[in-house]
């Protein structure tokens, strides 16, 4: 069955992560896959560019179906793999509702984080301003208050949307685990690294390590003064 799919991704990033986590909660090891470098540009190759005219990662393909957008995938395996592996977002009104919610709440999360933690890597030298990075990290620390107080209402042991792991937990863990990566101070976001650890060694998410953080656990500190 996953024979015919092919994905196109680089290590280190959520968009990836959360296909590749949805992937192995689907069962769906074994498709064929391009590990792409961003240092070489790889994802700038023409085979990408075929497919996905941003050339971006991730770019999936299944049969002759192309999807390159990592929520529109994730959502893709669940429907066309429905009964097979997890079942990722449940058949409840209400409890559907929470988990697309929160799916979609976490692109709040992740531009806030890389509004922070990738400022430099964003904003050319001569552009950068102390208060603009001031205001982002707030932004940052209000965001992960929402989250907090999330977890915080489900109780202790929670998942990202209730009882279960979900297709919200498949999305937004990836954003989650640069927290700890990049040095956040635990005090910010005791919940969120509460969570964390307890996901942390899910075994569709500890096949899908960034092979980077697999070699070298502690990334830049760049969220160190948070
Ligand atoms: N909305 C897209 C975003 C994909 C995306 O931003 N990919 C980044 C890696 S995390 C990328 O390919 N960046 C290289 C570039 O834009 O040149 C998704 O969720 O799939």
């Amino acid at each position: 069955m996953a024979q015919n799919m092919m994905l196109y991704w680089a290590s280190g990033s959520p968009p990836c992560w959360r296909v590749m986590i949805a992937l192995e909660e689907k069962l769906l090891q074994g498709y064929k896959q391009k590990h792409l470098s961003f240092e070489k540009n790889e994802h700038k190759c023409e085979e990408v560019k075929a497919l996905n005219p941003r050339a971006q990662v991730p770019t999936f393909k299944h049969g002759d179906i192309v999807l390159n957008e990592s929520f529109g995938v994730c959502l893709y395996l669940e429907n066309t793999f429905k009964s097979q592996g997890t079942r990722l977002i449940p058949d409840d009104p209400a409890e559907q509702a929470l988990v697309y919610q929160r799916m979609f709440e976490t692109e709040n999360l992740q531009q806030k984080m890389y509004d922070v933690a990738f400022y430099e890597w964003y904003v050319p030298e001569g552009e950068r301003l102390e208060s603009a990075l001031k205001r982002n990290k707030e932004n940052l620390i209000t965001e992960l208050k929402l989250w907090e107080g999330y977890l915080e209402k489900m109780g202790k042991g929670s998942y990202l949307a209730g009882k279960n792991f979900t297709m919200a937990d498949v999305v937004c863990f990836p954003v989650i685990a640069y927290f700890p990566y990049l040095h956040c101070p635990k005090e910010r976001c005791p919940r969120l690294m509460e969570y964390y650890e307890m996901v942390k060694d899910r075994p569709s998410i500890k096949a899908s390590w960034p092979l980077e953080w697999q070699k070298k656990p502690e990334g830049p500190d760049t969220l160190k003064n948070l």
